[in-house]
Order: C-alpha cells, then sequence, then structure tokens
C-alpha cells in the first residue's frame, strides 16, 4: 500500500510565518479518547515548536467527531480566534454510520472555513480498525495532530500574504 511504512507526517518547515500572536483553538472529540489526546499533544507541541504562546491557544471537547463542525464553527467565530484545528478519530464499525460521520465533519469543517474565512484544519482519523488509528497518531505513521498543526500555521502564512499583497 502506498502508506505502509511510511511516516506520512514529513512536512517542509521553510518559510513558515510569525505566529506569535496568531491565536488557535483547537477542538477535541472525546470518542477514541487515547487516540484524539495523541492527536492533541502531537498539535499543541507543534504549534510551540514553531512559535505559538500558550496563552494563545484554547482547547475545547466535543463529544465525538460529529460534533467537530460545530465545536469549531463556535470558536471560528470569535474575533480573538485565527484559525482552528479540529481533531477526532472515527473507527470502522460494523455498519455504515462511519461513513455518515466522516462525510459529516468534512463537510462541515469544510464549510466553517469557507464562512468564516479562517483556516478550519482537518485533523479527523478514519482508519478501519484501532491498529491504523494508533500508527498514525504517534506511531509509524507519524501523527496527524503534528501535520493538522503545521497545516494551520501555513494557511495564516497564506492568508497573510494574500492580504498583504499590493
Ligand atoms: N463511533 C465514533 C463516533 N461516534 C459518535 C458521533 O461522532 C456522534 O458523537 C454521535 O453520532 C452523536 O451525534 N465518534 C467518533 O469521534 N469516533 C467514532 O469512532
Ligand atoms: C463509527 C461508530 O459510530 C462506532 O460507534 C461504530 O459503530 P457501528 O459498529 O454501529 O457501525
Amino acid at each position: 500500500m502506498a502508506s505502509e511504512l511510511k511516516n506520512l507526517s514529513v512536512f517542509s518547515t521553510d518559510n513558515l510565518p510569525d505566529i506569535r500572536h496568531r491565536r488557535f483553538a483547537i477542538v477535541v472529540a472525546e470518542w477514541n479518547a487515547e487516540v484524539t489526546e495523541a492527536l492533541f499533544e502531537g498539535a499543541y507541541q507543534t504549534l510551540l515548536q514553531y512559535g505559538a504562546l500558550t496563552e494563545n491557544i484554547v482547547r475545547g471537547n466535543v463529544p465525538g467527531s460529529f460534533e467537530l463542525s460545530l465545536g469549531a464553527s463556535w470558536f471560528a467565530q470569535r474575533d480573538e480566534i485565527d484559525a482552528v484545528i479540529a481533531l477526532g478519530c472515527v473507527i470502522q464499525g460494523e455498519t455504515k454510520h462511519n461513513d455518515y460521520i466522516n462525510h459529516a465533519v468534512a463537510q462541515g469543517l469544510t464549510n466553517v472555513g469557507l464562512q468564516t474565512g479562517k483556516p478550519v484544519i482537518f485533523g479527523v482519523l478514519t482508519p478501519n480498525n484501532q491498529q491504523q488509528a494508533i500508527d498514525r497518531a504517534g506511531g509509524i505513521h507519524g501523527n496527524k495532530g503534528d501535520e493538522a498543526a503545521i497545516t494551520a500555521i501555513k494557511m495564516l502564512g497564506l492568508q497573510q500574504q494574500v492580504y498583504s499583497f499590493k
């Protein structure tokens, strides 16, 4: 498979913007907390590593990934928030329930970003089983939380470039 034995969290960190004064909301789904906590830790530490201040990062919990869109929307509508990172893990079950959640949250988070004009990052794992989730939350395939944080930073950099273009 394409992702076999690959660290999927390898990304360029060239030309990242100054984020000292940027404020981030991280919305975390409580379902599969062992995984989502690892995603949160990866996102939080990555934001700090690249210059965010602890006082400029706020966390909110939602029951499940389906609720990430509304939680993200509440934060994104606040003038004080510059970007939102949504973290969840939807593990395939016996029915199609995971498909409905995954499609709803992907579309929902997309809509929040488009409606607010702010980076709203899809940091939701959609694995077939627990091991695939663990492998992508600090395991052999990296940490989707790290990727989500870098994505938020990069999008703020693009936003800054767009709005400063003369
Ligand atoms: N099975 C998983 C869920 N299910 C709960 C939904 O996200 C939602 O909270 C419920 O349908 C009520 O609206 N959530 C996950 O994040 N991960 C799962 O594996
Ligand atoms: C993905 C989920 O919603 C989880 O509860 C598994 O549900 P099911 O086994 O009923 O498909």
